[in-house]
């Protein structure tokens, strides 16, 4: 038996935790799990808000029993139809078959593509109110802050706000659900992680919700992953990582991503690094792209401006996990960095012609001291890769903005 928790008056948590899957959307690793996050709100009529993933489905029910019993909901609000948080949809209903289901037009059509559900869905529009009695919801769409029928739901009696996916982490709720239970800092590294993975793509839709939310007055905001936050100081910090994030705005700092298959390229890596440090970087982050999981080197790309990447040729391409991060940096439309990449090759340097079309394609104001190795290191190599080094930490160290697409030569 559940012991129902009260977020504040009237408004409950029934979300649950996931320390079981380890790899969220079968790509993304979850060392401290994850929760998919619901809610309920009694008032003289009584709202949900979102679902869980189906495998939970049992939990779930068990939690809603024990906030309301016998009672039934009137409506679940659907703020967005990703199978982890629609997934017990069609299971709810079977439960409480007079239920009404609130979305968007797109989350109407998803509805009924997903789960075959056309009755009792109540479809609204930007801005529209819904009335439970003390309590007014108001819906506010924000398309592609992850999907396109993506809302978040406002009360404003409570100054509560219902953001879906966005100012949503990985981790999940170990005991506690809000930020006064629970220790902020586990999360601001999963966040980034988070943020960069599943919702980095999304910029500008994130940025045109932030405008549409400014102004609102938010005391606590439920987002369907991870803590509650009600704390003024943490409030802010969430809201402010997502914004900075959604710029691609990150801190001094620099990431080198390099594959290699018998260590030449990575001994070129650790000359750059070393050269970097010596001429004052700090925040060097070194990732061998075949051992760091994707999700890790890019939370560390937004987080942060300078980004070096090298690849040995294989085939007369990029390294293949190279390859891979570069697709996962060129459809989140990456920007906003000072960037330069080193490639090693033994007949024909098929990785510096893919590394510099990626840099001419990217939003990136280019250290123009790349390195090119032919088998292996020697005198030349060594002295070039140690220009590079200075060369980014000088850039770094300068504080000047990013050029979108300048080439910059020492
Ligand atoms: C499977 C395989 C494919 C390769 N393909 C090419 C190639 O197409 N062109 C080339 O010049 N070198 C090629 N090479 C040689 C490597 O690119 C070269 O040895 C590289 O610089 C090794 O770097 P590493 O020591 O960091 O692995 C290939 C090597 C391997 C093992």
């Amino acid at each position: 038996m559940y012991k129902p928790f009260e977020i504040k008056e009237n408004l409950f948590y029934v979300g649950v935790n996931d320390r079981t899957k380890h790899l969220f959307e079968n790509l993304w690793p979850l060392p401290k799990g994850v929760s998919y996050n619901s809610y309920i709100i009694k008032d003289e009529k009584i709202a949900l808000i979102d679902t869980v993933d189906i495998c939970y489905a049992d939990v779930f029910f068990n939690k809603i029993h024990s906030v309301l019993g016998d009672k039934q909901i009137d409506y679940l609000i659907v703020n967005h139809m990703e199978p982890d948080h629609s997934g017990s949809v069609e299971l709810l209903k079977t439960r409480y078959p007079q239920i009404k289901i609130v979305g968007n037009s797109r989350t109407a059509e998803m509805l009924k593509g997903y789960y075959g559900i056309t009755d009792n869905v109540v479809v609204i529009e930007d801005k529209e109110e819904l009335n439970l009695g003390k309590n007014n919801l108001q819906f506010y769409l924000t398309p592609m802050v992850h999907w396109p029928e993506t809302m978040m739901t406002y009360v404003k009696e409570s100054k509560t706000l219902f953001s879906a996916d966005a100012f949503g982490t990985f981790g999940t709720l170990d005991g506690g659900v809000t930020d006064t239970q629970l220790n902020p800092e586990w999360y601001w590294d999963e966040m980034i992680r988070y943020y960069s993975n599943i919702v980095g793509k999304f910029g500008s839709p994130v940025q045109a919700a932030l405008k549409k939310l400014s102004g609102m007055g938010i005391d606590t905001i439920c987002s369907t992953h991870g803590p509650v936050w009600t704390q003024p100081d943490t409030l802010g910090k969430v809201v402010s990582l997502y914004d900075r994030l959604s710029r691609y705005e990150s801190e001094n700092g620099l990431v080198i991503a390099y594959g290699s298959m018998y260590g030449n390229t990575e001994q070129l890596a650790e000359i750059i690094a070393a050269a970097a440090a010596e001429n004052g970087a700090r925040n060097i982050i070194m990732h061998n792209v075949s051992k760091s999981h994707e999700s890790e080197v890019l939370r560390d790309i937004f987080k942060y401006r300078g980004l070096i990447i090298g690849s040995p040729t294989y085939n007369n391409k990029l390294y293949p996990a190279v390859e891979s991060l570069l697709s996962a940096l060129q459809n989140r439309n990456v920007k906003n960095k000072f960037f330069s990449f080193f490639s090693g090759h033994t007949w024909a340097d098929g990785a510096k012609r893919e590394l510099k079309a990626f840099a001419e394609g990217m939003e990136f104001e280019t250290i123009c001291e790349s390195v090119e190795m032919k088998q292996s290191l020697n005198r030349n190599v060594m002295e070039n890769a140690y220009a590079l080094g200075k060369a980014m930490a000088e850039r770094l160290h300068s504080g000047d903005a990013v050029i979108p697409h300048k080439t910059t030569c020492h």
